[in-house]
């Protein structure tokens, strides 16, 4: 027996997918907020970026993004039968029972599948959350009985957290524990049960109902703050969208099919293309010096811009990176993790740094 004979797809989360695609607001009929759709479309293209946090006031289109993204999203190649998707060809990434099979030389059932958004609701309880171990049964037939819980559902996928700022501290910590070691591990009463939980974490919330723990903001890859659009003609565009949208769902999907499935096209592109890009070295120290500029702890700074700026010029198609495309991606990578002392007289702004450090090494944008 396998540890997830168990599984029941019937209790699997709801998804974005799982709703009627006609409820949909298309992601390319989102007017302006360029920010939040690049960096939504860069961790679809690259999960290593490390997932983004919207944050803005109410009514910005930030979860109607976020729900959006599902229809662009790449396809992945999974284990047809197992819960957590695993990769058919990576026996590093797979769950053990998955490794198991493929170590005795079973041919495991391949599908392909898009990537998901899974949602974690804030009244989700633990169990919900990491999944659950049968004791009764573990004692009784000397079996591991696991219950599978979104975590699992969200390996290789979208995790997405409305009102993130509101979760209990206890749902913080097993996000944080499972985002840190790329696996769920869940123990009760000497029994244990550990599988991979690898995930794009996506979070929403509205600043002006609480700050999110520090520790959290950090795991974030990106952040956008989002404002509401000023521009008149914007306003007037969103509003006439909307209304477009509700009176006729389909019809309107279908006015911007052709653009879905250009930007669902760059995105497997990008894909295809992101190990190929390069980062020169004028490039890589302008990147350091911007971190260093902005006394920003740690290599997180560092690593998530790289690796932003790699993902746009993929997106972009280009093969290299050039201070223009480090410059596009600095405020979403690097002001969540700016120190604001208190009494300090001027704000640290990345911008600034960006544009300081670019000039002494002499780059051209
Ligand atoms: N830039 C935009 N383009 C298209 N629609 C927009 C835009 N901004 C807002 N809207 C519309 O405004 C409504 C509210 O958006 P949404 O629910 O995504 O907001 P939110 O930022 O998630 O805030 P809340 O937390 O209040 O839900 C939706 O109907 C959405 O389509």
């Amino acid at each position: 027996m396998t540890d997830h004979d168990h599984a029941d797809v019937s209790t699997a989360p709801t998804t974005a997918r799982d709703a009627s695609a006609s409820r949909t607001f298309p992601f390319t009929a989102i007017v302006d907020q360029e920010e939040m759709k690049r960096a939504l479309v860069l961790n679809a293209i690259n999960p290593a970026i490390g997932g983004v946090l919207l944050r803005g006031e109410r009514g910005t289109a930030k979860s109607t993004a976020v729900r959006a993204l599902a229809e662009v999203l790449p396809d992945l190649e999974v284990v047809a039968d197992c819960p957590y998707g695993c990769p058919p060809d990576v026996p590093a990434e797979m769950c053990g029972s998955c490794r198991e099979r493929a170590d005795a030389g079973a041919e495991l059932p391949v599908e392909t599948r898009s990537m998901q958004v899974v949602d974690l609701p804030l009244n989700a309880s633990e169990d919900r959350v990491v999944g659950s171990i049968d004791l009764e049964r573990a004692v009784q037939a000397g079996e591991r009985e696991f219950e599978p819980g979104i975590l699992a559902e969200a390996n290789r996928n979208v995790l997405y957290v409305d009102e993130v700022n509101l979760l209990d501290d206890h749902l913080v910590d097993v996000l944080l524990d499972a985002a840190a070691m790329g696996e769920n591990v869940v123990e009760r009463e000497g029994v244990s049960y550990r599988h991979p939980a690898e995930f794009i974490l996506v979070g929403t919330m509205n600043p002006e109902e609480g700050d999110l723990r520090p520790q959290l903001l950090d795991r974030f890859g990106l952040v956008v703050d989002i404002e509401g659009v000023s521009e008149a003609d914007d306003r007037v565009e969103i509003s006439q969208r909307r209304a477009a949208f509700e009176a006729d769902p389909e019809g309107f999907r279908e006015r911007f099919a052709d653009e879905q499935r250009d930007l669902r096209e760059r995105i497997a592109a990008a894909r295809d293309r992101l190990d190929t890009v390069e980062v020169p070295e004028d490039v890589a120290r302008l990147i350091a010096g911007v971190n260093v500029e902005l006394d920003i702890d740690g290599h997180r700074g560092d690593i998530t811009l790289r690796r932003a700026a790699r993902t746009l010029a993929a997106l972009e198609g280009e093969s290299t990176v050039t201070p223009r495309l480090v410059r596009r991606v600095t405020r979403t990578a690097l002001d969540h993790r700016l120190k604001r002392l208190p009494f300090e007289e001027e704000e640290t702004d990345a911008m600034a740094a960006f544009h300081d450090v670019r000039a002494e090494l002499g780059l051209e944008d």
